[in-house]
């Protein structure tokens, strides 16, 4: 096995993984990281625990590092303040833009827009618009990323020359109509969180409130005209009106009040940095975990730092807008999140993705199951897919189970010639997973509760030791050392058994999997779409009697043969799983198994012992025992349940 430092990584990221106990790397990052390092689409497949997330974490950290790098040494280019002009860029194409950006023109019939540089979030601003030909006008502000179509495509509000205000495709009479000759003054102001005009220097009242959820993000002069021309002035020339008491000419905004989108004039420089690197993941507590593994190994880099944030959903208003915020003055470099919140922030201008030179999706074949995959196809086809010089876009997909057709249709339409990492073939676990199955009598509708991020929590710290979850937890939880794993009904998939087993035995400490598999088949519940009230539909709180009866007699309930999955799964597996019944020991304790067992990458063999051993029976006994006790309390709470409920 090669050394870290033969993969090519550099030593500050070397250095953090040897803080973190990491001797040598995983088989998987010996191969993945020189070939992401070599600048290739990759697709790997490896086992469960077997270290995936430092396979590709690593080297995109490196290339992120070096780019940013650059990009600073070529700094005193990049700081000079961007005008505050009508883009040269983010305008209609049939919209003719005047080589200073103070004037525009339409030959047009058409309805064809225009927007500003540079943007306010905060503060009192203003910009004239002076008529000089034609009479069809609309002006007002507009977000970034957002059409041209003032006050009819979302957050835009126009007032337009025939004396309407248009706001959220609503038209309504407002102030007065202007023409040929008139100056219409825009305001925008933040601490009132309102927009209003004068018209020939006579205010016109407020024209629309700028709703909560815009707060922060910054609004830009627009322009919309239909045969007409104007000159427009930020503040660069005397404006000729007075401005209402404390409005400033956008043009003498601060950077900490404005933000500017157009990144060809202003040659790259926005306060905020751009993603170089989006990870996606399927679940906002992979998300967090990976955000929290990619913190660990930036530990040792030095200048500039990276920026490596988590977008996820659920963070509530506040979250959103500090988080909107971060985005907007400090900007990201790693952006770490699940596909459809990453989209939003994406389509809603918050993230500029134009820098973006990788994307990697950790889980991918979960990712296009759980119906992401359209999400994922939208992200990629916003990304720029080349750099000068030479470089392009890299994609990377990685997870333990990659050989579904769905992947394979899905790298076809986003990987260029992937490199295809197969370490063990199709959907193995590591050996550090010892197999058991225990045959039960058929238990009645068993249910396991949904735990989320706060039993997470405790159930890593140690301080609660039984974690009951659904297939959420299935994949990727990272849980130090975790020795046993309890399947109390089996998948209804193999591929998903592969997952949930490889919570243990992961970096090749041993752990034990074993599954309660009913011996004859069990009547549970299943929602018939069809003849369910809703997709919410909850058979099982209500219990009628309708209900109880089979899918094909119109009801919510199936016949569940576990032995069939397990047949499923040992052919997935390669070879049986040894069968205990309840009554017998759990486990024996294999000659020569220590309690501490120290394996891990780097030191495995140097025992002589390649095979991890399992833990000790006393635990294993012990573990039994209060998985019996769940199982009483279980049936005691539904108990009680049903009496309250009667
Ligand atoms: N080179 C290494 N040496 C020692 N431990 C390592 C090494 N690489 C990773 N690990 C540890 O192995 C564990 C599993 O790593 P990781 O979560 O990356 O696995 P994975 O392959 O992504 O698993 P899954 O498929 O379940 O998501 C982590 O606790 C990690 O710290």
């Amino acid at each position: 096995m090669a050394a870290f430092g033969e993969t090519g990584l550099m030593p500050e990221l070397i250095s953090a993984v040897v803080d973190l106990g990491w001797k040598m790397p995983t088989p998987i990052q010996t191969e993945a990281v020189p070939l992401v390092l070599g600048g290739g689409d990759v697709m790997a497949a490896a086992e469960t625990g077997s270290g995936k997330t430092g396979a590709f974490a690593l080297p995109v950290i490196q290339i992120v590092h070096e780019t940013l790098t650059k990009q600073q040494e070529a700094q005193p280019v990049q700081q000079q303040r961007t005008p505050c002009v009508l883009s040269q860029q983010d305008h209609d194409p049939e919209l003719v833009v005047a080589a200073d950006g103070l004037a525009a023109l339409s030959h047009q019939p058409c309805w064809t827009g225009g927007r500003a540089t540079v943007g306010a979030f905060t503060g009192k601003f203003a910009y004239e618009v002076h008529m000089t030909s034609g009479d069809l006008c609309r002006v007002g502000w507009a977000a970034k990323n957002t059409k041209l179509e003032l006050g009819v495509a979302p957050r835009s509000f126009g007032y337009g020359s025939t004396g309407m205000k248009v706001v959220a495709k609503k038209y309504e009479a407002y102030g007065q109509a202007y023409g040929k000759g008139d100056v219409i003054t825009c305001l925008l102001d933040w601490e009132a969180a309102a927009i209003s005009y004068a018209r020939n220097g006579e205010a016109l009242g407020v024209a629309c409130a700028i709703p909560q959820k815009l707060q922060g993000e910054p609004l830009y002069p627009c322009i919309l005209l239909k045969g007409s021309e104007v000159a427009v002035n930020f503040g660069g020339a005397p404006f000729a009106h007075p401005l209402p008491d404390g409005f400033v000419g956008l043009a003498d905004g601060t950077p900490m009040q404005t933000a500017s989108s157009d990144t060809a004039i202003s040659n790259g420089h926005t306060s905020a940095r751009q993603p170089t690197a989006i990870i996606l993941e399927p679940a906002r507590e992979l998300a967090e975990q990976t955000v929290a593994c990619l913190r660990s190994f930036v530990a040792h880099l030095p200048a500039p730092q990276l920026r490596i944030e988590l977008f996820v959903g659920g963070l509530g208003t506040a979250g959103a807008r500090r988080q909107a915020a971060a985005l907007r003055e400090e900007g990201v470099d790693i952006a770490v999140g699940t596909p459809g919140h990453i989209m939003d922030l994406v389509e809603n201008g918050k993230l500029d993705v134009q820098s973006v030179h990788f994307l990697v999706l950790d889980e991918a074949d979960r990712m296009l199951q759980a119906g992401d995959s359209r999400t994922v196809l939208k992200l990629y086809q916003r990304l720029p897919k080349a750099f000068p010089p030479g470089t392009r876009l890299q994609v990377l997909l990685f997870s333990a189970t990659l050989h579904t057709p769905q992947v394979a249709e899905f790298a076809d339409k986003v990987c260029q010639k992937p490199m295809w990492i197969d370490l063990k073939g199709r959907d193995v676990v590591p050996e550090a997973v010892q197999h058991c199955v225990v045959t039960v009598d058929p238990r009645s509708d068993l249910q396991a509760g949904p735990e989320r991020q706060a039993s997470l929590q405790a159930f890593r710290g140690g301080k609660v030791r039984f974690l009951i979850c659904t297939d959420v937890a299935a994949r990727g939880l990272d849980i130090h050392e975790l020795p046993f794993l309890v399947n109390m009904t089996l998948p209804d998939n193999a591929a998903t058994y592969i997952h949930r087993v490889g919570r243990v035995g992961r970096a090749d400490k041993p752990g034990v999997a074993i599954s309660l598999v009913a011996a004859a088949p069990e009547k549970v519940w299943f929602l018939n779409l069809k003849t369910a009230p809703s997709r919410k539909y909850k058979p099982w709180t209500l219990q009628l009697p309708e209900d109880r009866r089979l899918q094909q007699e119109g009801g919510h309930a199936v016949w569940l043969t576990e032995q069939d999955l397990l047949q499923e799964v040992e052919d997935k597996l390669g070879h049986a799983i040894r069968r205990r019944s309840v009554a017998a020991p759990l486990l024996p304790r294999a000659p020569g198994a220590s309690e501490q067992n120290e394996l891990a990458y780097g030191n495995k063999g140097q025992d002589g012992s390649d095979k991890p051993a399992p833990p000790s029976m006393a635990v294993a006994e012990h573990l039994a025992q209060l998985e019996a006790q769940i199982q009483r309390s279980y049936f005691a709470l539904k108990r009680k349940w049903s009496r309250c409920a009667g």
